[in-house]
């Protein structure tokens, strides 16, 4: 029975190693983090992204050599993950323009895919105090929040109706899409939260904070979103694209192109069924 004690031992480790590094750079202030504009419109990267991402990647591969790491600031890696049974997804500074604005929705995240399916997640939210583990296979459920002084919370998420649902949405990549679903599914905008980060995003579902995440949009990539799936579906959650299929994990297609939907469970279907009719105005028809 594959119980991932000593990948998470490690993983939890090395976020925190990485999250002290990304505390010390941000601290320093805008001279000290150099953010920069990558190429093609994707987004800041700074100089704790670079370094956290190399230490990550090399501390993976000599910890799991027979695994693949797929990473945001290492991208050309993908190609030879195809296949690999296990992989690694990792996303130095999910929230990278936040972090360089010296705010606290930023996380390092790191999850592992086995054929295809998030097993394993940590997303260290360093700015905020607060480190969120989840492991979800058929032998083993569980995730927990740990604070700064190490006390661990089991996650849990919210028994909302669909009436009473609290959203969260994107800070940096806002969209009038989200405006319409708040519409159709009666959201007032003092029960949407805008945060950055993903895995920021997805920890207040899993802490049942907010019960319901749309990305109505392509952007996000497989490491924004493997570790946060990782530790959702171990406490109930739902995630899917807006048309309600399942996300893929192959990494000869790092972006999820057809959105995201990420709730707190029990109500995913009627959401789906609510937005579908936007999701038709949108667009002519899912990616590939
Ligand atoms: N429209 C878009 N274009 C490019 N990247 C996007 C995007 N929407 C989301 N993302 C990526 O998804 C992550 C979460 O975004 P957000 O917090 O704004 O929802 C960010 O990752 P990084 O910060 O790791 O680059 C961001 O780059
Ligand atoms: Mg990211």
């Amino acid at each position: 029975m594959a119980t991932f004690d000593h990948e998470l031992r490690l993983v939890l480790s090395l976020a925190r190693e990485a999250g002290a590094t990304a505390l010390a750079y941000q601290t320093g202030g805008a001279d000290v983090m150099q953010a920069q504009d990558k190429p093609d419109d994707a987004g800041p990267v700074t100089r704790a992204d670079t370094e956290i991402n190399a230490r990550l990647v090399a501390a993976l591969k000599a910890a799991f050599p027979a695994d693949a790491v797929v990473a945001e600031e290492s991208p050309d890696d993908a190609a030879a993950a195809a296949g690999v049974p296990r992989c690694w997804y990792v996303d130095p500074i999910d929230g990278t323009a936040e972090y360089a604005r010296g705010e606290t929705c930023w996380a390092i995240q790191i999850g592992l895919c086995v054929a295809g399916e998030p097993v394993l997640g940590v997303v260290h939210e360093a700015g905020a105090g607060r480190l969120s583990w989840g492991i979800c296979t058929p032998d083993r459920r569980e995730a927990f929040v740990i604070d700064d002084d190490g006390a661990a919370t089991p996650l849990r998420t919210s028994a909302r109706s669909l009436a009473e649902l609290r959203l969260v949405s994107s800070l940096s990549h806002a969209s009038p899409k989200t405006l319409e679903v708040m519409q159709v599914l009666g959201i007032p905008p003092e029960r949407n939260l805008r945060l950055g980060s993903v895995g920021v995003k997805v920890g207040t579902i899993a802490r049942g904070e907010a019960d319901l995440y749309v990305h109505p949009r392509s952007g996000t990539k497989l490491w924004d979103t493997c570790a946060p799936w990782a530790l959702l579906r171990a406490v109930g959650g739902a995630v899917t694209d807006l048309w309600g299929h399942p996300l893929v994990y192959d990494p000869r297609r790092l972006g999820h192109d057809n959105g995201l939907v990420a709730s707190h469970g029990p109500h995913h279907a009627e959401i789906l069924a609510a937005i579908r009719p936007l999701v038709d105005t949108w667009y002519r028809s899912p990616h590939g």
